[in-house]
Order: structure tokens, then sequence, then C-alpha cells
């Protein structure tokens, strides 16, 4: 079980809602992935016109908590504004806050990142900040009082995979709060070494809603996630530099 604030998920996958092919696909992977958390850029949900498209509008979103994201923002001020509207809205008072310091990688504004994630936890909103994969800026986040931290495992759509496990797994080491491996994940091998390093959850989209069968891809995310999730909790074998018989012969008289 993964508590989030006040959130208790049973899956550890968190799922992205844009890009699908086409609203029956996004349902059926979303369904198939068995996610608890739906997340949402409220820039593009025309929240207040329920006669526009509404990219969430197949699924049953009374099942799901519902994240929505402020991608699109690049100060605190229009991440804060972009809260304010999706709370106002009613859809949740949960929000990963998203604030774009570099429209090339689209990597987060630390400075930015920090006084939004501020100013919504005062506000009492379940703040879940993307960030980078910077331990000092985590820490500091964490001590605002963010719910979780989110790094980057690479750039956001890359599907690069964890670039820096060192860094990441420093972060995890040192959080108390759950650490959401979020954007960057290529494969479900990536999201089974966030799980493996201990990470509490992975966030992915690009690599389910842009994979050649968003369905299949999106049923071996959970699986990924469960398995490095149950491997973190066996504990791995230490690594040593040479060899030690899987049968030894020590005490056995041939
Ligand atoms: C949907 C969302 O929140 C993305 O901004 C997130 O960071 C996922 O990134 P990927 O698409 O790389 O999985």
């Amino acid at each position: 079980m993964l508590t989030i604030g006040e959130k208790n998920l049973k899956s550890r996958l968190l799922l992205g809602t844009g890009k699908y092919p086409d609203f029956d696909m996004q349902k059926k992977a979303v369904d198939v992935s068995e996610t608890d958390v739906l997340t949402f850029s409220v820039r593009r949900m025309n929240i207040f016109e329920p006669s526009h498209p509404n990219f969430l509008e197949k699924l049953d979103a009374k099942k799901y908590h519902l994240l929505p994201n402020t991608a699109g923002a690049k100060t605190a001020e229009e991440a804060i504004r972009t809260a304010r509207l999706a709370k106002a809205s009613g859809l949740c008072d949960m929000i990963k806050v998203e604030a774009i310091g570099c429209d090339k990688t689209l990597l987060p504004d630390p400075v930015e990142t920090l006084k939004a994630t501020e100013e919504l936890l005062k506000e009492g909103f379940t703040v879940l900040p993307y960030t980078s994969d910077d331990l000092v800026l985590a820490r500091k986040l964490e001590e605002l009082g963010a719910h979780a931290i989110m790094p980057g495992a690479s750039p956001i759509g890359s599907g690069q995979g964890i670039l820096n496990q060192f860094q990441l797994s420093l972060i995890i080491e040192q959080a108390n709060v759950p650490v959401i491996v979020d954007a960057g994940i290529g494969s479900p091998k990536d999201a089974a070494i966030a799980m493996e390093l201990g990470a509490s959850g992975v966030l992915l989209n690009t690599a389910v809603s842009a994979a050649d069968d968003p369905v299949k891809m999106a049923e071996a995310m959970k699986y990924a996630i469960k398995a490095g999730r149950l491997g973190y909790e066996a504990g791995r074998i230490a690594k040593k530099r040479y060899a030690t018989a899987s049968s030894p012969m020590e005490g056995i008289s041939v």
C-alpha cells in the first residue's frame, strides 16, 4: 500500500492520460494498468467547458484519484493559478507541480518549483512536485512539506530511462516521504529498476501511450512495477567480484 497525503493507493503505478491514439485505447490501457492515480494537464482539460472534448471522458473518473498537473507553467505564479483552477473546478485537492525551466529539455525550474510548492501547501493542497534528480532540492521540497517528491528519470517524453541511478538512489535513501520516479521511463525495465532502487512508485505516460500496443505496454508496466517492488522488498544479493558455485562441494564426500 502506498500512502500519499491522505490517499491510500493499491497500485504504485501513476499513469498519464495524454498522447493515446484514441480514447478507447486510452481506456483499455488505463483499465489493464490497474492504476489508482491518473494525471492530466489542467490546461488541456477545458474544465469549465463541459461541451468541449475532454480527454478523461471515456474513463470513470470516480474510480481514480485525479492528479491534475500544472504542465505548461513556467513560473510559480502560473503553476499556482493552474492549481487553483483545478481545485475550483472540484477536480481534486492533489496537484502535481510542474514549473518548466527549459523549453528544449522540459526540465523543471527549481526556484519556481519551490515557490509554487510552498504557496500551494499553505493553501492546503496535497502537493507532489516534479523535480530534477537533485538531492538537495528534493530535501528542501520535503522540508517545505511536499507530500511526495517526483524526481525525473530523464526528460519528459524522451524514453531515455534512468540517466542517473546514483542520484535517484540518494534521494530515495534520504527521503521521508514517498519518492515517485516521474518522466523519461521508456520500457518496463526502466520502471523495474526505479522500483528496485526503492522508489515508492513510478509516474509514466509516453512509454505506454506511444507504444506500438499501449494496452500490452500498460500491462507490462504493471508487472514490472510489481516485480521491481517485490525484488526491493526481498533484498537483492550483494555483488561479488568472483564466482561462488551455486552447488557448493564442501562437506560432500565423493
Ligand atoms: C503526464 C505527465 O505528468 C508527464 O509530464 C510526466 O512527466 C510523464 O512523462 P513521460 O511521458 O516521459 O512518462
